[in-house]
């Protein structure tokens, strides 16, 4: 370097954490960030749906968080995530934000990762600063079989990753499940490491500083899905030179851009509901919806403790033990549950909850009429 030439910071390496809904990519995370090699990480965290509720649940954040919930990202990428990374810079070289040595990306569940690895290798001023440091894929070992046979975008998230990271094997489903996922898994990326979450393999040291990004290793459809976003991106700038106004409504539209079948939507209500009366909700909802059930989370409020309420995990058929909170984590003290559904009528939703919370509704059986139901679960349900 000569004396003339302006000192540029080096890239602050980025990693893209993905995998389908419900894998475990923010539980991941917020053990990656109790760890002394993730100080000074900013956070990104991109959410689907109208309400947000990931960005509650991540605890450990020393740094600072910026959350990203107008629509997917990988949607709506050339606004809001070139937007976020250039104004984080921006903040960082002005010192109006924590100095961070590292960023993680959080994609929603259902993102499909060739626009985002397309945006950020290839935007001048985004590649100059920031290096893509690798792309952590995780996949459930309960549902990842399934999964990866029903969405293309699951996929797309393990054919480009560097690293895979199974989750879940600690449950028996899991566990007996993990041979076969495995190998099909190898086949998809065999360039990638394979990292099994339950034995603590998915950690700093085996995750973070996977070189630079290279979809040269990878099963050849990858580097046609970066070219195909090239191509589009090339499309969208043409039109956005020659037609603003065309330009704005189709990526506004872009922001729906996922199967045609899969609807996010939010219930929220103040009502608290009594533990059996959740239980009851959530058995009816998985019999009827299983599989369909692509990702349902939130924050449920209880009669039996107004103040700690419960987070609340289901991935398809799968409901996760709930885990009570030790406070409310904002202000906001409905209870929120996020659903992330395909083929469901949101108003079924709607209804069922109304009426086991006892919300009066037209048409709605009232919660002791549910309570006769024969599916209605008899015994200690989730809460025990
Ligand atoms: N038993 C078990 N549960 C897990 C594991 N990883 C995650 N979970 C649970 O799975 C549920 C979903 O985990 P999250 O970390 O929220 O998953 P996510 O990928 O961030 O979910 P979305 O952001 O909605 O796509 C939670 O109840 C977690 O506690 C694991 O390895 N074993």
């Amino acid at each position: 370097m000569t004396m003339t030439e302006p000192r540029r910071p080096p890239p602050i390496p980025l990693t893209i954490l993905t995998g389908f809904l419900g894998a475990g990519k923010t539980s991941l995370l917020n053990r990656l960030l109790a760890s002394p090699d993730l100080t000074d990480t900013l956070v990104l965290i991109n959410e689907f749906g109208e309400v947000g509720i990931d960005h509650l649940l991540v605890e450990n954040v020393e740094g600072d968080m910026i959350v990203m919930s107008s629509g997917c990202i990988c949607c709506s990428i050339r606004g809001d995530l070139v937007a976020a990374l250039e104004d984080a810079l921006r903040k960082l070289d002005n010192g109006r934000i924590r100095p961070f040595h590292r960023v993680m990306l959080e994609t929603t569940g259902l993102a499909d990762p060739a626009p985002i690895l397309h945006t950020i290798m290839s935007h001048p001023y985004l590649a100059l600063r920031y290096r893509l440091d690798g792309v952590v894929t995780l996949v459930d070992a309960v549902n990842g079989a399934a999964t990866l046979d029903a969405h293309e975008e699951a996929v797309k998230q393990a054919a480009v990753a560097d690293r895979l990271v199974i989750t879940k094997t600690d449950l028996p489903e899991g566990a007996a499940r993990l041979e076969a996922l495995d190998t099909r898994l190898a086949r998809l990326n065999p360039a990638a490491r394979r990292l099994i979450a339950a034995t603590g393999e998915a950690n700093p040291a085996a995750l973070l500083d996977c070189g630079l990004y290279d979809a040269s290793g990878k099963i050849p459809q990858v580097a046609k899905w970066l070219n195909d976003e090239a191509v589009a991106a090339a499309h969208e700038a043409h039109h956005h030179h020659h037609d603003h106004d065309h330009h704005h409504g189709h990526a506004h539209q872009d922001v729906n851009r996922h199967d045609a079948h899969i609807r996010a939507f939010c219930v929220a209500s103040d009502a608290p509901l009594s533990p059996q009366a959740f239980d009851m909700f959530v058995e009816i909802l998985r019999q009827a919806h299983g599989p369909h059930l692509l990702r349902v989370k939130g924050i449920v409020g209880l009669a039996d403790d107004r103040e700690r309420p419960v987070a609340v995990h289901g991935v398809q058929h799968v409901f996760h033990p709930p885990h009570r909170l030790a406070s409310w984590p904002d202000a906001d003290r409905r209870t929120r549950l996020v659903f992330i559904v395909k083929d469901i009528d949101p108003s079924f939703i709607e209804k069922l909850y109304a009426a086991v919370a006892d919300i009066p509704a037209p048409d709605t059986p009232d919660a002791a009429a549910l309570q006769d139901n024969p599916l209605a679960p008899k015994n200690a349900g989730l809460l025990g």
